[in-house]
């Protein structure tokens, strides 16, 4: 069988990062590194890379581009528990294109700004082929803090979503043309898939509650599954709990359920918290004026299972990869 991406950082580059190097260090295997810096603090380190083409369409609006490019790094920063610190940027382009760069600039500042992540670095060089962007983001947590590891979630868990699934994938699909939009539902939905927020400080306020966490960047199923599998659990969800966008009420529901499922670009968190800590998931929300929902529970059978009017149906995980056939 064709090797998948994850299977190729497996076999590749997992085994390259060794925890022996520096105890206590979270190498290769969760949204973000951990490196434990004494004295005080843990640096927490991720890198996202957006291909044109690939990531995004040429003729995105550079300032949201700017934007995703920080905000996908923030929210990997965020499903670790860490406050972000600062961020490096590389960049290829092709030409220079000064309104471009201005624009890209200002969306990537702007967000960079609100959450006090300053640009402190990069390379640019000249690309060949298209515009490619990584950013690397680097933030803190206490010492004494392990961070939300995806390996951490235990049976009996509840499992929780920050926010409303669906829409990226629904307005992916409207842009690559799959996906008829008869009643011009696009310039609301593509803000979703083009700007999405990170939940930093829901990350944040989940250390000390949640015990794994994970942000849904390929899909819910494929990126709950990459938590089970860390934790050598399983899970049971209950669909009608999943938190749908009401603006999706008017495409098919079978389009709408797998896009909710499976469509990735959401950067919600999701997260797994002992079930008697409910109230305190249901306090940070309110602190936070973020609705959350709580769509199952982690048992100890492995698989991931959906629950649908008392039976229960296995879900494969599934979701996106750079890799495989369906991501062509
Ligand atoms: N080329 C690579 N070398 C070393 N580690 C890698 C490489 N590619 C990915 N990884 C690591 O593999 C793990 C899984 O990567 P993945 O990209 O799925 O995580 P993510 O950044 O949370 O997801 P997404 O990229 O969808 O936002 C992460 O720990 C990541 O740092
Ligand atoms: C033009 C265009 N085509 C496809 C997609 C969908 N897409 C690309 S990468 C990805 C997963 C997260 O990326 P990664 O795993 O690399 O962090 C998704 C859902 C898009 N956003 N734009
Ligand atoms: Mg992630």
């Amino acid at each position: 069988m064709a090797l998948g991406e994850f299977s190729l950082i497996d076999r590749y580059f997992k085994r390259l990062a060794s925890p022996a190097s520096m105890p206590g260090m979270v190498g290769v295997g969760d949204d973000a590194a951990i490196l434990p810096i004494s004295p005080g603090h843990k640096l927490v380190v991720c890198k996202d890379v957006l291909v044109e083409g690939r990531h995004f369409f040429s003729d995105v609006a550079p300032d949201a581009l700017g934007h995703k490019s920080l905000a996908v790094n923030l929210s990997d920063l965020a499903a670790m528990g860490a406050k972000p610190i600062g961020c490096l940027l590389g960049l290829g382009v092709p030409t220079i294109n000064e309104t471009w760069l201005a624009s890209f600039a200002a969306g990537l500042g702007a967000l960079a700004d609100r959450y006090r992540c300053p640009l402190i670095g990069g390379d640019t060089v000249a690309s060949e082929q298209g515009i490619f962007i990584s950013v690397t983001a680097l933030g803190t947590l206490h010492e004494k803090q392990p961070g939300l590891l995806r390996s951490a979630a235990e049976v009996g868990d509840d499992i929780w979503v920050s926010g409303p699934l669906g829409v990226p994938d629904i307005a992916l699909r409207i842009l690559l043309g799959t996906l008829a939009d008869p009643q011009n539902r696009l310039p609301g939905l593509r803000v979703g898939l083009e700007r999405p927020e990170p939940r930093v400080a829901l990350g944040q306020q989940l250390l000390g509650v949640a015990n794994a966490a994970i942000d849904i960047s390929d899909g819910l199923t494929q990126d709950l599954g990459h938590v089970l599998q860390a934790s050598g659990v399983g899970a049971v969800i209950d669909l009608e709990q999943l938190p749908v966008d009401q603006r999706l009420a008017v495409f098919d529901p079978s389009v709408v359920r797998d896009a909710v499922l499976y469509g990735g670009d959401v950067y919600e968190l999701c997260f797994t918290v002992p079930a008697q800590y409910r109230p305190r998931v249901i306090a940070v929300g309110e602190s936070l004026g973020l609705e959350l929902f709580r769509i199952g529970k982690v048992r100890r059978q492995p698989g991931l299972f959906a629950q649908t009017d008392g039976s229960l149906t296995e879900l494969k995980p599934k979701g996106f990869d750079h890799f495989a056939r369906s991501a062509r």
